[in-house]
């Protein structure tokens, strides 16, 4: 375009004659060749995006309206969203539960039965998470949970070791110390007529948990939920969950204008100071202590009673945490940096605590709605504990064999992440399906978990569902709390110890009753499956 300005700028620029007309010929001639250059690229966008529609619209699903796509059916109260989406899935396409829909001009698939979960998740194609999750980038950057591509793969390798079984050994003390403060905590509520709401309690306690196994440091939430560090996490979740929920607050520019951006910008403030304070205190007493041992080992060389010293060295030794791997994983800097560390120490801080506090209060919940359950897990702890009130060793928690089981329906019906999704950045095979490349693809967990074909009598709490000869043949998909494939949740194994050792503790001191009914429960299905007004009970001591 800017030589044909300039060619008939120059036409313009000498009058007359044949040097005039040669000049407007050229100048005509670039337009043409400038329009046609550009025509091409426009033509393959426009083919491109027809592709897209014709491959879209192959899919059942909800008429879409022009321009707004099927937005204009999710425009409604935030309680609704979730079972709009639902009952919008089920309509279209139950047998094969592939559903596609429009947000404005995104294309977007919604995935609810096993084999076309299965599609995506167990792809090593398909990791990259979609753009909803970029509300969380400024708080855990690009750690584990957000990250894509070579980032995420060189990271998942390096903190797969973290995981193993025998770090997970230090953690239990943690879980039993911090459950003996929920247990003492929710003793005036014991034998009170008056319900309560459990959910805020268990969230504490699972806070202070993955506050002391993933950084070394106890923010005593539970002692003190007025904490400020306290405070800003609760206050950035639900930011983030109203980002996600609320059209206006989602582009960056427009968030800015708005009362919650300040709060947003306090809080990471507040978080990322608590990280990084912890991350370089943590490293300086790594080096310290590195130090002394340097130099004990030199005395211990010349000293005769050097044993009994280094045997108190090892009674006094400090429990390792996340951070400490992670310490040590950075080779000093050449590996992880401390931001990178801090954007891991801060995922796990994130998706370490609300997902196990949302498990565990739903598995309580739903033990206070099945009596005859709760009590059959009750006799299974007898039969370990005896009349002891000993904490619980790694061996008792996997004798924990029925309530393995009732967790593991909680986590069925209830499951704590209700859906995940995955942006596509090539065509994916669905069932029958091309879904194209630039797609959105959200695996609602929720109703897999509840496909009555794999669960029959799908919304009952039968916790035998899990004996080992009820699984064997279900589709690997069919149950998939934690994901499953490449991306899955790296903290599993943690979750359900932790899950174990709380709820066993709790039902050794109380007996629990819902006072809510499970059908007049409002459910938000946001990052994390929620109870809109909390989980009410009633406890009793056990005698
Ligand atoms: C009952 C408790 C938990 C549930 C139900 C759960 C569920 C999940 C799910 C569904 C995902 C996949 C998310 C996605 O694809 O968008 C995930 C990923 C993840 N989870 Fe968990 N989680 C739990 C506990 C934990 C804990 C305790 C930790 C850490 C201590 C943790 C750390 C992570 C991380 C780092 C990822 C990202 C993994 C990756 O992309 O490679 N989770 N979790």
């Amino acid at each position: 375009m800017a030589v044909a300005w300039w060619l008939a700028a120059a036409a313009g620029a000498v009058p007359g004659g044949a040097w005039g007309a040669l000049a407007a010929a050229l100048a005509a001639l670039a337009a043409a060749a400038a329009a046609v250059a550009l025509a091409a690229p426009a033509r393959a966008a426009l083919r491109r995006r027809a592709r897209v529609v014709a491959l879209i619209e192959r899919i059942p699903g909800p008429p879409p309206t022009p321009l707004l796509g099927n937005t204009v059916e999710f425009n409604v109260d935030h309680d609704e969203v979730f079972t709009r989406l639902m009952a919008g899935a089920m309509l279209y396409n139950p047998q094969h539960g592939v559903v596609r829909g429009w947000n404005g001009s995104a294309p977007w698939v919604v995935l609810y039965r096993a084999p076309v979960a299965e599609a995506i998740l167990g792809s090593n194609k398909h990791v990259e998470k979609s753009h909803e999750y970029r509300y969380l980038h400024p708080w855990l950057g690009t750690g584990l949970l957000t990250s894509g591509g070579a980032k995420w793969r060189a990271r998942r390798k390096l903190l797969t070791p973290a995981f193993h079984f025998r770090i997970l050994e230090d953690f239990a003390a943690v879980f039993h110390e911090q459950a003996a403060v929920l247990m003492r905590l929710l003793r005036p509520h014991a034998d009170a007529a008056q319900p309560f709401n459990l959910q805020p309690f268990v969230t504490r306690c699972t806070l202070d948990i993955i506050c002391e196994t993933a950084m070394g440091r106890q923010v005593n939430a539970q002692g003190n939920s007025d904490s400020e560090y306290v405070r800003a996490i609760y206050e950035l979740g639900s930011i983030v969950q109203n980002r996600q929920s609320k059209l206006w607050l989602q582009p960056d520019w427009l968030f800015r204008w708005n009362n919650l951006y300040k709060i947003h910008q306090r809080c990471i403030k507040i978080l990322h100071g608590f990280s990084n304070k912890v991350i370089r205190e943590r490293k300086e007493e790594i080096k310290k202590q590195k130090n002394e041992e340097r130099v004990k080992n030199k005395t211990k060389e010349s000293s005769a009673s050097a044993t009994d010293e280094s045997l108190l060295d090892i009674g006094a030794k400090k429990r390792l945490a996340f951070l400490d791997l992670l310490i040590e994983y950075s080779q000093d800097g050449a590996v992880l940096s401390n931001e990178d560390i801090r954007e891991e120490v801060d995922t796990f801080m994130f998706e370490g605590h609300d997902t196990t506090s949302s498990a565990i209060s739903w598995a309580l919940f739903l033990l206070g709605c099945n009596p005859e359950c709760q009590e059959k897990a009750v006799a299974e702890l007898r039969d370990i504990f005896g009349d002891s009130r000993r904490p619980p060793t790694l061996r008792d928690l996997s004798e924990m064999r029925y309530l393995e089981r009732c967790i593991k329906e909680a986590l069925r019906l209830y499951p704590p992440v209700p859906m995940v999704a995955r942006h596509l950045n090539e065509d994916a095979r669905i069932g029958e399906y091309t879904v194209p490349a630039g797609t959105t693809a959200v695996i609602v967990t929720y109703m897999l978990h509840r496909d009555p074909q794999v669960f029959p009598m799908p919304d009952h709490f039968i916790p035998d569902r899990f004996l080992p000869e009820n699984c064997a043949g279900r589709h690997p998909y069919a149950y998939i709390p934690f994901s499953a494939g490449p991306r899955n949740c790296i903290g599993q194994k943690f979750a359900l110890l932790e899950e174990k050792a709380l709820i066993s503790s709790f039902l050794r001191h109380y007996r629990i009753e819902a006072v809510d009914r499970r059908e007049d429960l409002t459910l938000l299905g946001e990052l994390i499956l929620r109870p809109k007004n909390g989980l009410n009970v009633r406890i009793f001591h056990r005698t």
